[in-house]
C-alpha cells in the first residue's frame, strides 16, 4: 500500500493490546518501542530472541510460543507481522482487514496498512521520518542527519529561554519566529 499518499499519525498505544507475530531481531526493535510507549504486547512466535524472552519473563509482555492463528488478532488495536515466513504476512493482513485492525508488515509491506518511521526524540518534540516504505536505509541516514542538526537538550532549552525573554519583554508575535531562526542560525555557525 506504499504507493499512496500516506497519512502520518502519532498513536496513543498506552494500555492497548498490540499483537506482534514473529519474535526475531526485527520484531524485537518494534516490541521495545511498543513496550516503552506503554502498549500491552501479545507476542506469538515459536521462537523468540533472548531479549524478548527476558521481557516476557519480567511480565513486560505475554509470549505464546507457537505459530500464528487468526484468533490471535482478537482484541488487538494494532498488529505487527515480522516472521519473514512465506504466506504469514498475507494471512495476518487478510484477517486484520476483516477486523479493521491496522498492520505493520515489516517483511512484506504490500500486506500491511501502516509503516513505522525512523524517530528522533527531543522531548516534547518527536520527529518521525519515512520514505513511504521506499528507501529504509535512506530514512536511517536522514534520521542521523536530523540528530546532528538537533543536538540533545540544547534545541528545546534555547527555544524555551527565548520564549521566557519574549514574554518578559512583550515581544510582538510577528517577530518571534524570525528571531528564533536568526538565533539558531547563529548557534549553527558558531
Ligand atoms: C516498510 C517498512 C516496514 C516497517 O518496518 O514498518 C520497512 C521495510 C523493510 N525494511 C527493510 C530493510 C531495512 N530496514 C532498515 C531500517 C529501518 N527500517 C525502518 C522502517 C521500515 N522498514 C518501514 C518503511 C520505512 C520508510 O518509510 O522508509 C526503520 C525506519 C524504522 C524501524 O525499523 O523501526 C529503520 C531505520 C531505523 C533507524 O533510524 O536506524 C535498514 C537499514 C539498517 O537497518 O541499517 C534496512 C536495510 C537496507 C534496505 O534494505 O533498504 C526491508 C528489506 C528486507 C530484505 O530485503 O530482506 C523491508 C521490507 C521491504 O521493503 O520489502
Ligand atoms: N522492517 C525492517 O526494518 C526490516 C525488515 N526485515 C525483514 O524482517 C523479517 C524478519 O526478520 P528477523 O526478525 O531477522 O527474522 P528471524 O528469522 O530472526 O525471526 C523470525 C521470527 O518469526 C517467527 N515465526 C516464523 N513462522 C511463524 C509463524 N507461522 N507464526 C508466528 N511466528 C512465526 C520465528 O519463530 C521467529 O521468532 C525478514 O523477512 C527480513 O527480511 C529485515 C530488516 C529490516
Amino acid at each position: 500500500m506504499a504507493e499512496r499518499n500516506l497519512y502520518p499519525l502519532f498513536l496513543h498505544v498506552q494500555d492497548r493490546e498490540v499483537l506482534v507475530v514473529g519474535a526475531g531481531s526485527v520484531a524485537e526493535k518494534k516490541v521495545e518501542d511498543l513496550v516503552s510507549a506503554g502498549a500491552r504486547v501479545r507476542l506469538v512466535a515459536p521462537r523468540a530472541t533472548k531479549r524478548l524472552r527476558a521481557l516476557a519473563k519480567e511480565g513486560a509482555l505475554t509470549h505464546h510460543a507457537r505459530a500464528f492463528t487468526e484468533a490471535d488478532l482478537e482484541g488487538a488495536w494494532l498488529a505487527v507481522s515480522a516472521t519473514g515466513a512465506r504466506g504469514v504476512a498475507k494471512r495476518v493482513f487478510q484477517e486484520a482487514e476483516r477486523r479493521r485492525i491496522f498492520v505493520l508488515a515489516v517483511d512484506d509491506p504490500k500486506h500491511g496498512s501502516a509503516i513505522s518511521s525512523s524517530v528522533v526524540r527531543r522531548d516534547p518534540f518527536v520527529v518521525a521520518i519515512s520514505s513511504s516504505g521506499q528507501a529504509p536505509a535512506l530514512t536511517r541516514l536522514v534520521r542521523e542527519l536530523v540528530e546532528q542538526v538537533l543536538p540533545e537538550d540544547h534545541w528545546v532549552r534555547a527555544a524555551r529561554e527565548l520564549r521566557t525573554r519574549w514574554r518578559a519583554e512583550g515581544a510582538p508575535m510577528g517577530s518571534r519566529f524570525a528571531e528564533l531562526v536568526r538565533s539558531f542560525k547563529a548557534r549553527a555557525t558558531k
